[in-house]
């Protein structure tokens, strides 16, 4: 799995360091995938730890990278940052029947389907999580050490990779995640489809229920817009404040007047989560 070669099919000069672009065949996800990753300067004389962020619907590799400006604390702080895709792509990849947006391409939800005939392609957690930092860390001047974090639903991707492997992430943060995804529509809509309709093999993807049998308490980080038009149905935040003070899991959850669910919202306080990630991921 690790054999496979990264094809680089764009760079560009940014901060000192390099934005780069790469195609490669994926072995979990049976499909060609591309990711984004930033490299800063630090990477061209030696290994860097990685944060890898997980986009939300109708995202590519690329919204982060084009709108959070990362970059620029990211070149000063030494850390890459990694950004796959939201789901396996290509014309023999089952998308949503209908043609919607919030299921299938674009919507893989970071979980392993088991239902065909998605379980096929749609293994998001296994890529994030093993697939994509072996072929990284073994092309390219990133090492083991890494964060994770998102937006939306890749809020609660960042959230449940985190929670499901303990030891394997530094830091962990969220910027509005779809906090109980068992509970609200996207996530229901999604989870009946990949992983059928018993409700008892969703809990494993919830980040809510995940929380009180957690094998570590890395302290999570999230900022939530209070003005997101999202924040009701789908997000939830106020349950995954419950389900950490039920059993005292460290929770920071910020709440911002008037701020959306947009990428303006992130690149607002994407530096407060480098900063927060870049502590545990240089710390000796
Ligand atoms: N297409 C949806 C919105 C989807 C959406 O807001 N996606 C968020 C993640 S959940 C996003 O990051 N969109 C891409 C972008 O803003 O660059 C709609 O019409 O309401």
């Amino acid at each position: 799995m690790t054999t496979a070669v990264l094809e680089e099919v764009a760079a560009s000069r940014c901060f000192g360091g390099w934005q780069r672009r790469y195609r490669h065949s994926s072995a979990t996800l049976r499909c060609a995938m591309v990711f984004s990753v930033y490299l800063p300067p630090q990477a061209e004389s030696g290994r860097v730890p990685a944060l890898y962020w997980l986009s939300g619907l109708t995202c590519s590799d690329e919204n982060f990278m084009h709108k959070a400006g990362a970059q620029h604390l990211a070149a000063e702080l030494g850390v890459a940052i990694v950004a796959p895709d939201t789901s396996p792509r290509g014309a023999h990849v089952p998308g949503d029947p209908e043609g919607a947006w919030d299921f299938g391409h674009g919507a893989g939800f970071y979980l392993d389907a088991t239902q065909q005939p998605w379980a096929e392609n749609y293994r998001m957690h296994d890529y994030v999580v093993r697939e994509l930092p072996a072929l990284i860390e073994a092309q390219l001047p990133i090492d083991s050490r890494r964060a994770i974090s998102g937006h939306s639903m890749g809020g609660h991707g960042a959230l449940v990779c985190a929670l499901r492997n303990p030891g394997r992430y530094r830091a962990v943060s969220a910027f509005a995640p779809i906090s109980h995804a068992i509970d609200s529509p996207w996530g229901q809509k999604a989870f009946a489809r990949y992983l059928g309709e018993g409700r008892s093999a969703w809990k494993e993807w919830d980040a809510c229920e995940l929380i009180a049998s957690a094998g570590e308490r890395l302290p999570l980080l999230v900022d939530q817009g209070e003005a997101d038009g999202f924040l009701l149905a789908q997000l939830q935040p106020e349950k995954l404040r419950q389900a950490c003070a039920a059993v005292g899991h460290p929770l920071r959850l910020r709440v911002h007047p008037a701020y959306d669910h947009s990428y303006y919202f992130i690149a607002s306080f994407i530096d407060d989560h480098l900063r927060h990630h870049a502590a545990a991921l240089l710390a000796p």
